[in-house]
């Protein structure tokens, strides 16, 4: 304030400029991003621009015969398929050495019968029919190739691409969508602060009368996240208090659908009863990080995955995917908004409880959400138990 009072009129006004200019350069980094996930979704090759050189990328689930040509035509050199490096080391059959096992990529120059459709959505799919290759050549991997991946990732695509380098003035001949590299790596942190109110209405739940949904959307126009109050969480903020918050997953099959496979759906319908029991109120957040953040359609090949053999954690991992994509940001930006700060964290997850306070919340304390096992998804209890380091009642 004081600042402010101090700033000759003329400064103040190039400051707001530059804010506002800063702000839209924001959202305009955000919005190419989303669009570009888009792109590779619907099978059209992208251009990602780093400081000195350009990738063109099309994702391997996707793409069709007119992408691939789209994309040699734009190529300024053979394309080459990118994959992260746990699922690079299943098609070589061989491990990937010195790679970094949740991130990077690992670049292969495949024979010329396999730069195709359906070639390709086999050797990104560890659900598919094996496709094992007998010459592959494992090249460094070009600049721009972790941006690429992380991409796919943000597209809940398999983390797989066709790639190869490019130029910005052949990504506008094909009017190809180019985007810079960086702003793809800074997207989910930049889309998490983004996020704002947009509209809220109180909805009486069964065995919880006082509940108001606020929805948040982000700057890129993406899927919204939802906040649930119930009671007075707001109150008891104010008076410095700390009310019970859920971080809560999306988790289309168990908390719609019932599935025995996790424990998602007693967590969520038992997190809004304890929050209505308890004079301090509470906040759960819904967010739209499916299957910790690989999107359903990975996570249904993760659980075909499960089905073969593999744990939650491997499965993840065979796919491209870390064991965990999510993004504490997003519940500490909603959090922040509806003025809760102070929070008594209902989980069993320690990573929760790190990950927030790395964003500014202050967890007072952990209330242990545990559900007993119910006969399918004992397994999957255990292995959150014995592998994420969840604290499970004894
Ligand atoms: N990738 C993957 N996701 C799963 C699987 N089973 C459940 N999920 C997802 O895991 C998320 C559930 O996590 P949460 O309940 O929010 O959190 P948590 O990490 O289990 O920690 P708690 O707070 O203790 O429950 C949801 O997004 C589910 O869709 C699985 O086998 N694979
Ligand atoms: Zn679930």
């Amino acid at each position: 304030m004081e600042r402010h009072t101090m700033t000759p009129p003329g400064n103040l006004a190039t400051e707001a400029k530059n804010a506002a200019h800063d702000h839209e350069s924001g959202v305009h980094a955000l919005r190419s991003v989303h669009r570009a996930v888009a792109e590779l979704r619907r099978g059209t090759p992208v251009v990602l621009r780093g400081q000195d050189t350009c990738l063109v990328v099309a994702a391997a689930e996707t793409v069709g015969a007119r992408g691939l040509a789209e994309l040699a035509d734009a190529a300024l050199g053979p394309a080459l398929l990118l994959l992260a490096p746990v699922r690079a080391a299943a098609v070589l059959q061989r491990p990937v050495p010195h790679a970094a096992e949740d991130e990077g990529a690992v670049a292969l120059r495949l024979p010329a019968g396999l730069m195709a459709p359906a070639a390709l959505r086999s050797l990104a799919d560890p659900t598919a029919d094996r496709l094992i290759l007998d010459t592959p050549e494992r090249l460094a991997a070009p600049p721009l190739a972790q941006a690429a991946i992380a991409l796919a990732k943000l597209a809940r695509l398999l983390p797989a691409l066709v790639a190869a380098p490019a130029t910005e003035a052949a990504a506008a001949r094909l009017s190809l969508l180019s985007v810079p590299a960086a702003d793809v790596l800074a997207y989910p942190a930049g889309a998490a602060t983004s996020l704002a109110r947009v509209a809220e209405a109180r909805v009486p739940l069964l065995d919880v009368p006082e509940a108001r949904i606020i929805a948040f959307r982000a700057a890129d126009g993406g899927i919204e996240h939802l906040a649930i109050l119930v009671g007075d969480p707001e109150k008891t903020a104010r008076e410095g208090g700390a009310p019970l918050v859920r971080a809560h997953s999306e988790c289309f099959t168990g908390d719609l659908l019932g599935s025995l496979r996790c424990d998602c759906g007693p967590q969520l319908r038992g997190a809004l009863v304890r929050m209505a029991a308890d004079p301090a109120g509470g906040v759960l957040l819904y967010l739209a990080q499916e299957g910790r953040g690989i999107g359903l359609v990975n996570k249904l090949r993760a659980y075909t995955l499960q089905d073969a053999g593999l744990d939650t954690l491997d499965a993840n991992r065979a796919l491209g995917y870390g064991a965990d994509e999510r993004n504490f940001l997003v519940a500490a930006t909603m959090l922040r908004a509806v003025g809760v700060e102070r929070v008594r964290l209902l989980t069993n997850n320690p990573d929760k409880i790190n990950g927030l306070s790395a964003c500014g919340i202050e967890v007072q304390g952990r209330e242990a959400h545990a559900f007993d096992p119910n006969g399918v998804n004992d397994g999957y209890l255990r292995t959150k138990a014995e592998r994420f380091g969840h604290i499970l009642p004894q």
